[in-house]
């Protein structure tokens, strides 16, 4: 497999826990977190509930900034206010695909919306655009003029990952944006992203409580503990041989 192209380097969150008259306020702290990404590979993050693994996805996608540390890829340094590098390059597919949606707004205005502020592109060539995310994940282009409430779930779904991927991103994280499907919908899903993953080189984050789909679908694993990273490696590897009590425990743990 091909080298790291992005890093993520000693990076912090803090929390301020409000102060309740009752208790004393408990800051929380995520970090200092170090790890790589290499291209068309799988990562998942596993972890108990708290643990810090969605404020690692938020930080990569810089929907939060960290409190210190840094990002590189191809090693050059990223500002993590550089909105356009993390549009464009790392996206997250939400868990709740219709909830993500705006109900108002046509499938195909709301796929062209990232189009419009992170590109060039005319307005023909944007709605060809729409039309080739739309067949990507196998709907049609008339569904651009439906609205989210005449999809399915499934459905929905694959219109989130359409719009994760119609900025043809390096990096796509799936936080427990398949939980919600029900199992022959999700390996419909699986199977596109596998496809889609083969197709485009993507670097997939995967969180998930699922051990059977994170050893079918990962090849490195980040097990995290009390906003750290404890243990990394090679899926096969860290399954067969954990080294850390806790991992043994959350590998034994998760739901199958
Ligand atoms: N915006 C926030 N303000 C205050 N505390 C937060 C905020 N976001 C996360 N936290 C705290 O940071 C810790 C890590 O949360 P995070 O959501 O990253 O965990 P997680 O491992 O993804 O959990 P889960 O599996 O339940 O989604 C938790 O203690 C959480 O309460």
């Amino acid at each position: 497999m091909s080298v790291e192209f992005i890093r993520i380097n000693e990076v912090t969150k803090c929390y301020k826990d409000k102060a309740h008259w009752l208790k004393k306020g408990k800051d929380v702290v995520i970090g200092p977190v170090t790890f790589g990404l290499k291209k068309g590979e799988t990562i998942a993050i596993v972890g108990e509930a708290g643990s810090g693994k969605s404020t690692i996805a938020r930080l990569l996608a810089a929907a939060e900034t960290p409190d210190s540390g840094y990002l590189t890829h191809n090693g050059i340094e990223i500002d993590w206010n550089n909105t356009s590098f993390f549009c464009k390059n790392i996206r997250l597919i939400f868990q709740d695909a219709q909830k993500s949606l705006n109900p108002t707004i046509k499938i195909g205005q709301q796929l062209e919306q990232p189009l419009i502020f992170n590109t060039n592109l005319n307005a023909d060539e944007r709605q060809l655009k729409i039309y080739s995310a739309l067949r990507m994940v196998g709907l049609l282009p008339e569904h651009a003029e439906y609205y989210p409430h005449m999809f399915s779930g499934g459905q929905a779904q694959r219109i989130s990952i359409a719009r994760a991927l119609i900025l043809d991103p390096e990096v796509v994280i799936i936080d427990e944006a398949l939980a919600p499907l029900d199992p022959s919908l999700r390996a419909q899903v699986i199977n596109l992203l596998i496809e889609l993953q083969q197709q485009h080189q993507l670097t997939y984050i995967l969180i998930s409580h699922q051990i059977s789909l994170i050893k079918y679908l990962s090849d490195r694993i980040l097990i995290m503990d009390n906003g750290q990273i404890i243990e990394q490696g090679n899926i096969a590897e860290i399954f067969a041989n954990p080294s850390h009590d806790k991992t043994k425990k959350l590998l034994s743990s998760l739901d199958m």
